[in-house]
């Protein structure tokens, strides 16, 4: 599903990482952990085909890049991303910003076929919000802006969705909805790979974790076998204890 093998990524003499392999394997729920800096949305570039590894070889869902039209894949995959918004119309109205993930466009220039428009407001009635259908994306909340993000991305069915820091600006409330939400998207067919710096976001859907500290994976593989408070003082240089509830860890600060 996701092969990234002897990895390394140096810009402007910096090398920002260093021997990462990495592998994710198609319905395995990933979360890429790591603080600011330490390279987690350079290595979600790689994945998408916006970056070129210096050195090592990057596969995903069965295409080594380099060798394939990485704009094939990537209507393979969906990517939740601040950049994306970003790069939207914000005059557009919701219903049609979310229509546009049936292309991978970012807008439409000729007039939305009906089923895809019915499609959009059926994406926007299963994530709760089909009110904000008609108001245009520039003005909706945080919240909701991430949440019609996630309904446009979900309208290709991916094989593979990315999420680099979807909770990022939400409070707790909003937060919550939001991974509710991306539950209720995520089956078993679908790999996921969310990035955070936050340990408490590693709700029970999430299967694996990867913990990068200054390009480099320091631990990787089931939840519960990387989240102990040796590998995360390793990571953030915070020393902690780890308390699991629910199948959902909690951090201490000591
Ligand atoms: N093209 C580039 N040229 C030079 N430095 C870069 C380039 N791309 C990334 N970096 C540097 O690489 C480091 C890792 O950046 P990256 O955005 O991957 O971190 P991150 O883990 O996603 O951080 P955050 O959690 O703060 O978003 C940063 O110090 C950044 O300044």
């Amino acid at each position: 599903m996701i092969h990234l093998n002897d990895i390394h990524f140096i810009r402007e003499e910096r090398h920002i990482l260093q021997d990462v392999s990495f592998h994710a394997e198609k319905g395995e729920h990933w979360v890429l952990l790591g603080k600011n800096g330490s390279g987690k949305t350079t290595l979600l570039e790689l994945m998408n085909g916006y970056q070129f590894p210096s050195r090592g070889k990057v596969e995903v869902l069965g295409n080594r890049y380099g060798q394939v039209d990485v704009r094939e894949v990537r209507k393979r995959i969906g990517y939740i991303s601040q950049s994306l918004f970003e790069k939207m119309n914000l005059a557009d109205t919701v219903w049609e910003a979310v229509a546009t993930g049936e292309y991978a466009y970012l807008r439409f220039y000729q007039e939305i076929p009906e089923d895809v428009k019915k499609k959009a407001i059926g994406m926007l009635e299963r994530i709760g919000l089909p009110h904000v259908a008609m108001q245009s994306i520039g003005t909706l909340s945080q919240g909701e802006r991430k949440k019609v993000m996630l309904a446009r991305s979900m309208m290709q069915k991916p094989e593979l969705l990315i999420m680099d820091e979807p909770c990022s600006g939400l409070d707790l409330y909003e937060r919550e909805k939001l991974l509710a939400a991306i539950r209720e998207f995520s089956d078993q067919d679908m790999t996921v790979l969310y990035v955070t710096h936050h340990i408490e976001e590693i709700i029970p859907m999430f299967t694996h974790v990867a913990l990068i500290e200054q390009g480099r994976i320091i631990a990787a593989g089931p939840k519960e076998e990387v989240l102990t408070p040796e590998h995360l003082y390793q990571a953030f240089q915070v020393p902690l204890e780890v308390e699991w509830f629910r199948n959902r860890p909690w951090i201490k600060v000591l």
